[in-house]
């Protein structure tokens, strides 16, 4: 049995993973882990400090960095982008649900129905988001343009289910993205 990964007071931490061939190899600048650590600036007001990787589509690598994100570093939410979609190198969703507890395939749905709307190749992603102890792990896709698509969708619900696992409190900027909790009775 892990320890709570943070108490509720506690600065959040949060994994930022970036999951490319060609940017681990230094072929590309990587974009997307900019753009989530970007877009969580721009939403966040409560304490939080960032916990960056870039690795290669290998999913034991995969698996061990979000084992280490989430039990070493203590990681409360872990976001990583790409390698989600067909390919035969993309094994990001499988990774994810090879390390997590349960599943939560209502975020992978939402995020490919919001974009959707914006293009028709969305539903080549398989992006999917899941439970490793008390940590909330989201796939999204490499695309960086698809990073605050899917994150605007989901994010309202992403406080209140860290708060569900005792994690830190994180509070957004309601004039950016407001955090839906449920009033209690
Ligand atoms: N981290 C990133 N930074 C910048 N651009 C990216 C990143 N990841 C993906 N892209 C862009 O989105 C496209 C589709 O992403 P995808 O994850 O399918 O990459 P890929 O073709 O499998 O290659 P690789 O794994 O080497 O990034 C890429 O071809 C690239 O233009
Ligand atoms: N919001 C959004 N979702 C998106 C896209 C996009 O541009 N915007 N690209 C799609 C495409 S083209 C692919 S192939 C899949 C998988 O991408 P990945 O392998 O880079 O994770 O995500 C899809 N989801």
């Amino acid at each position: 049995m892990t320890q709570p990964n943070q108490n509720q007071s506690a600065v959040a931490r949060i994994g930022i993973v970036t999951v490319s061939d060609r940017a681990s190899r230094g072929e590309y600048e990587d974009l997307g882990g900019p753009a989530i650590d970007a877009y969580l600036k721009e939403i966040l007001t409560s304490p939080w400090t960032p916990i960056t990787r870039v690795i290669p589509d290998e999913r034991e690598a995969i698996e061990a960095t979000l084992r280490q994100l989430c039990e070493v570093e203590r990681c409360c939410l872990v976001v990583t982008t790409g390698g989600t979609g067909p390919s035969a190198r993309d094994v990001t969703p499988e990774a994810t649900e090879a390390v997590c507890d349960r599943m939560m395939p209502g975020f992978g749905e939402l995020m490919r129905k919001v974009s959707l709307e914006k293009v028709p190749t969305a539903i080549l992603s398989r992006q999917t988001a899941g439970l490793l102890g008390d940590s909330l792990i989201i796939n999204l896709p490499g695309k960086p343009k698809a990073i605050a698509e899917c994150l605007d969708a989901v994010f309202p619900a992403v406080p209140y289910c860290i708060d569900l696992m005792h994690g830190p409190r994180l509070e957004t900027d309601p004039e950016r993205l407001a955090a839906f909790r449920p009033k209690s009775k």
